[in-house]
């Protein structure tokens, strides 16, 4: 259980949660100061599972997987996508866009050993929403389009249209 509201100096010092810009997205991250290119903002750590379980189970449960490498994927399941939670890392409250400010990057952690953090590909405002590309793949779905969850299907969709 967390209460960042407790010890605001210790807590995230870079990030917040907040209802996302993004529509129909949930929670974003946020970003608590302004920030040069390549600083990292957050941590993506999670409960270590295989390439293999995820691929066998529906999308629905793989809203917070994300890849660390060939043999691991990193996954914050429900509750502790949750803030009430958990909160010692963040990274996983970052939506997607197909313009995004940040990338996920390789990070070894004094505590959580290998995992991915949240960096900055350009300047970034206090208070803007932080967001990465998730890259799915978009050649292997055939005809009904890229490999990905509804939402991405969607919002790739509406991206196409405005360029
Ligand atoms: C890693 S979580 C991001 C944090 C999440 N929004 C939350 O409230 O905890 C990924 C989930 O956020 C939502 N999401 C992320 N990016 C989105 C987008 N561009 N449009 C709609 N939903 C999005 C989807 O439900 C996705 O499964």
């Amino acid at each position: 259980m967390c209460n960042n509201q407790s010890f605001p100096s210790l807590f995230q010092t870079r990030v917040y949660v907040a209802d996302s810009f993004i529509p129909n997205a949930g929670e974003g991250l946020f970003a608590k100061v302004a920030a040069e290119c390549d600083t990292v903002m957050a941590f993506y750590n999670g409960v270590r599972i295989t390439h293999e379980e995820v691929d066998s189970r529906a999308w629905s449960l793989n809203g917070n997987t994300l890849s660390l490498d060939d043999d691991t994927v990193l996954d914050v399941p429900v509750p502790y996508n949750s803030t009430k939670h958990y909160c010692a890392s963040l990274g996983h409250k970052a939506n997607h866009s197909f313009t995004p400010n940040c990338m996920y990057a390789p990070f070894i952690h004094p505590r959580f050993g290998a995992i991915k953090c949240i960096q900055t590909i350009r300047a970034v405002e206090r208070d803007e929403e932080l967001t990465v590309a998730y890259g799915y793949d978009h050649c292997s779905g055939g005809k009904s389009g890229p490999e990905a969850p509804d939402w991405y299907k969607r919002a790739l969709e509406a991206f196409q249209t405005i360029q």
